[in-house]
């Protein structure tokens, strides 16, 4: 049966761009969704079977809304990943110049992205957060539309015709925004040797050295971290949850018995996917701690206790 995709929409997001670079997305149904939370909730009642979300930009960071949809709820599971490129355009109203802008819309991710080129050129502007890019640009065609313009990607403007005042506005050039796709957990992809694992640590108890001995389950293990945040659980002022990325596949031994050894300090771990990288990037591992090495040492001890 085709899978059904949903993303964070309208048509014309960074978010659509990531999607149509999965295969089968091309000709299947894509449902766009208002935000992040609504795009994962379809997932969790079937409506969708996988949904595209951005996690992480090269800029800006994590995004707090994704991080925080993925962690908690009914759990849900990481597939794969998808990189975009991100250009951003100012487009406005018909009529009006740059001088003209009081107010922008746009997704809080690309404001924060263009917010030098915009105190330089329109710093007397209002910001209105917008559900996404797309959303504010198509917002800009309402006759009753609050606000003068907004922050988009080359493409959506000019699929809907709008004016584009200012192009390539974005304060660091070759800006990349990551984004998951997610489905309900399941079986995970095979490895492919340039893997990623996320996972979703929480803080078991406030003492003294908590978080190292966290890290020193990977560390002991020779698992690198290519991102971890803290985020707030909403509990409590001061009570964290980690959000975790490493290099490597769960099938993989060093990253299998790190996991192991979070669970015994932090059991209501959740392990949220291992899956390829987009990027491709493989990562060389220690002869002690490849795969051969800890079926050695396993047997060694096997050996050991049965007395042979
Ligand atoms: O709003 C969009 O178009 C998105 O897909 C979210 C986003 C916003 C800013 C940078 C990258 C992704």
């Amino acid at each position: 049966m085709a899978t059904i995709y949903t993303y964070l929409g309208p048509e014309g997001t960074f978010t659509e761009a990531a999607l149509l670079q999965v295969a089968d997305a091309v000709q299947s149904v894509r449902i766009p969704a208002a935000n992040v939370n609504i795009a994962l909730e379809k997932v969790r009642t079937g409506e969708a079977d996988a949904a595209m979300v951005p996690i992480e930009n090269s800029v800006e960071g994590g995004v707090s809304a994704t991080l925080d949809a993925i962690a908690t709820g009914e759990p849900l599971g990481i597939i794969g990943e998808k990189l975009v490129p991100i250009r951003f355009v100012l487009v406005a109203k018909l009529g009006l110049l740059l001088e003209d802008i009081k107010s922008v819309s746009t997704h809080s991710h690309a404001w924060a992205q263009c917010k030098q080129w915009s105190d330089r050129n329109i710093p007397h502007a209002e910001y209105l957060p917008g559900s996404s890019t797309a959303a504010a640009a198509v917002g800009l065609l309402a006759d009753n539309c609050p606000y003068d313009a907004a922050i988009c990607s080359p493409l959506v403007a000019e699929q809907r015709g709008l004016t584009v005042l200012a192009d390539d506005i974005g304060d660091v050039a070759d800006a990349v925004t990551r984004f998951i796709l997610v489905s309900k957990p399941g079986a995970l992809p095979a490895p492919t040797g340039s893997d990623k694992t996320t996972l979703v640590v929480p803080l078991p108890e406030d003492h003294p050295g908590a978080l190292m001995e966290i890290l020193e389950q990977f560390a002991t293990r020779g698992v690198n971290l290519s991102r971890i945040e803290s985020r707030p659980t909403g509990q409590y002022l001061g009570d964290y949850f980690f959000s975790i990325d490493v290099d490597g596949h769960l099938a993989e031994e060093r990253v299998a018995d790190a996991v192991r050894g979070l669970h015994r300090i932090s059991p209501q771990l959740r392990f949220l996917g291992s899956y390829p990288r987009a990027d491709r990037r493989g990562y060389s591992v220690p002869r002690h701690h490849q795969d051969k090495a800890f079926r050695e040492a396993y047997t060694w001890v096997e050996g050991i206790l049965k007395g042979t």
